[in-house]
């Protein structure tokens, strides 16, 4: 209590705390929950989930002081909802076993790999302009959303595990279903506090997501069964791995998994279970996070034509006019104006939110005390929109993205929609790689419209761990006409 009072925040209750708040509170009332809490009471607030004792923080200082710190680097107990399908994976693992995978799954991450997953994110982007076709065609407003998810599924699928699933032309697959269902069910469990205890694994969530789990777990191992088994004979053979999945457009590829299955830890090779675990928090980190930054980004063009039309015009100054032509890394490196455009949508509409550490042992920050046990919830979400560190910050402005007077550059930790520090996100050049690659490809083709019915309030937002549109993002499409000059 003494160290409560070192900080300000609600009145709360014994035993249950701040707990009531959490009942029967939806995602999207939870976006508004915290937003009220740093109005009443600033960017450092204390509160208690039951009798958890809670930190919020949405300070550039305080952010800097928890993400550079070593012994802050234990993600909060919410993470745990996530670990009978991630298990110990990067996102979830703790200290050492953390640092071991980490070391080892950096190289996968390097540019040169990175290169060789342009073609896919171009490739799919293709398909997806061809199933989007229909709405051109017709000028019907349509959701976004769940077009763009199947081409993230698509573009994950193939760059970890190096397996077509297909999804933007097979929704129904069992696969793409089960990620979905496993993804939703484990997140809605950590804001719903009768979900939170035992009493979950009565109910029919629980017996949905068990199944969602088996078939999800079934899949990736024997992907990775059969490419082990693989990568022996063609060892044993001293040939390449060619199989018939592993060429696309021609081009043999590695996939994240051929990588963990050719690395080592500690002097060993990696189990079959552990590869499992990092292929798995592959698939979930790497589609929901870009679906949600590919919409808001077509979101936000849309809503600003004269932004659309500066972007259109750096992509056929760079790609030139023909539509069809892929891109590489080398032109993704030159469309800097649509990388501000993203990292505004990044900024306004992070697609993590929230994130959270445990602090094992004591600390000190900006002179107050953080005891162990500690639950620090960080808000990069209202960092982006506190008027403290953005001028007009409701305002679309990409130039604050611009060379030298960058908000990155100015203060690294008022921007981190991909954290910072040892446990930033690893994917976050892979991530800004395939947006760009895939909004290149969807505006050359379409020009994006808000439709005329649309009321002009921002989307609904529902804190989903991912942030995502909770009506959706519905749009028109028009074709663009064919460029001769
Ligand atoms: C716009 C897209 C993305 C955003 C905004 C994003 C954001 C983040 C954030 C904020 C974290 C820190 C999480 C935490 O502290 O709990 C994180 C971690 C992580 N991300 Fe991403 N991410 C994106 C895309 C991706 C992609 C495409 C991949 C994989 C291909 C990926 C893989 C990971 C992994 C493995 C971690 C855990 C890293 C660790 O703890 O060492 N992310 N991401």
């Amino acid at each position: 209590l003494e160290v409560a009072q070192q900080y300000s925040g609600p009145p709360a209750l014994p035993l249950i705390g701040n707990g009531l708040w959490f009942v029967n509170k939806t995602t999207v009332d939870f976006v508004n929950l915290i937003q009220k809490l740093t109005d009443d009471y600033g960017d450092v607030v204390r509160f208690w989930m039951g009798p958890q004792f809670t930190i919020y923080t949405g300070n550039p200082k305080w952010i800097e002081a928890i993400l550079t710190n070593r012994n802050l680097t234990n993600k909060s107990d919410e993470y745990g909802f996530l670990s009978n399908w991630l298990g110990d994976g990067l996102l979830l693992s703790k200290r050492h076993k953390w640092h071991a995978r980490r070391k080892i799954i950096t190289p996968a991450f390097h540019f040169k790999i990175l290169d060789q997953f342009v073609e896919v994110f171009d490739r799919n982007a293709a398909e997806l302009v061809d199933v989007l076709g229909k709405f051109a065609a017709n000028g019907q407003a349509f959701d976004v959303f769940p077009y763009i998810l199947l081409y993230t599924l698509d573009v994950i699928c193939e760059t970890a595990m190096g397996t077509s699933v297909d999804a933007m032309r097979n929704s129904d697959s069992e696969y793409v279903k089960a990620v979905k269902e496993a993804a939703s069910i484990s997140i809605t469990r950590m804001y719903d506090v009768y979900m939170r205890t035992p009493l979950f694994y009565l109910t029919p969530g629980y017996q949905k997501l068990r199944k969602a789990i088996k078939m999800l777990h079934a899949y990736t191992d024997n992907v990775i069964v059969s490419r082990r088994k693989q990568l022996e004979a063609s060892s044993n053979e001293k040939a390449e791995v060619a199989s018939e999945e592993h060429e696309y457009g021609g081009k043999k590829k590695e996939a994240f998994l051929d990588l963990l299955l050719k690395t080592s830890i500690e002097g060993r090779p990696l189990t079959n279970l552990e590869i499992r675990e990092e292929v798995d928090t592959f698939m979930f980190e790497g589609h929901d996070t870009t679906t949600s930054g590919v919409s808001f980004t077509l979101y936000n063009l849309a809503k600003y034509p004269a932004i659309q039309q500066k972007v259109h015009d750096e992509i056929i100054a760079v790609l030139g006019t023909d539509p069809h032509k892929p891109v590489t890394m080398a032109t993704l490196n030159e469309l800097t104006y649509l990388e501000m455009v993203i990292k505004e949508t990044l900024r306004l509409f992070p697609s993590v939110p929230i994130i959270g550490r445990k602090c094992v042992e004591e600390v000190t920050i900006e002179g107050k005390t953080v005891p162990a046990g500690t639950n620090i919830i960080i808000g990069i979400y209202y960092m982006g929109r506190d008027a403290n560190y953005y001028d007009n910050p409701l305002e679309f402005i990409p130039e604050r993205f611009e060379g030298e007077k960058s908000v990155e550059k100015f203060n690294p930790y008022k921007y981190v929609p991909f954290s910072a520090g040892q446990r930033n996100c690893i994917g976050q050049k892979f991530a800004l790689n395939e947006v760009k690659s895939v909004i290149s490809k969807l505006l050359r083709h379409y020009e994006f419209v808000m439709p005329a019915d649309q009321n002009h309030e921002p989307p609904v937002l529902s804190s989903e761990l991912i942030l995502k549109p909770h009506h959706g993002i519905p749009l028109q499409i028009k074709p663009r006409a064919p460029l001769t000059h």
